[in-house]
């Protein structure tokens, strides 16, 4: 827990804040709970240069970073991508990504978050 005092907190947050759990339960075997080392992928730093995953995500939404569900989902896509640009097709981790982006595409765009986040036009 942050020990910022409490301020307050937008709805677009607090929808994240429900949302992001339910895209980390479509991960039960955490290959995208935290960042992906150079240890358990070689060279993986040189090849990915924008590495994203639930953890980053999660600070940057209670660091008040994502200012509409669309960069949330942009950030869930980069994920998904640099697995499936890193790993082979036939390796679990690019399955895993691919599984992901789709199922984890449905939840974001779900018609019945949209009415929640009027995008400004
Ligand atoms: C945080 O990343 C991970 C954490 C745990 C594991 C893991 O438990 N791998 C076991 C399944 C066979 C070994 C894999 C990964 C992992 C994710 C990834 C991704 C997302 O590309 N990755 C690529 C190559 C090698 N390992 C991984």
């Amino acid at each position: 827990t942050s020990l910022r005092p409490r301020q307050e907190r937008p709805a677009l947050q607090k929808l994240l804040e429900l949302l992001l759990p339910n895209l980390e339960q479509k991960d039960p075997r955490q290959f995208f709970a935290w960042p992906v080392t150079d240890s358990i992928a070689p060279n993986y730093s040189s090849i990915i240069t924008k590495p994203m995953d639930f953890s980053t995500m999660k600070q940057k939404i209670e660091d008040n970073q994502y200012k509409t569900l669309q960069e949330l989902t942009d950030d869930f896509v980069l994920m998904c991508n640099n697995a499936m640009t890193y790993n082979q097709p036939d390796t679990v981790y690019y399955k895993a990504a691919k599984r992901l982006l789709h199922t984890g595409l449905r939840t974001l765009t779900v018609d019945k978050v949209r009415p929640y986040v009027p995008t400004i036009s």
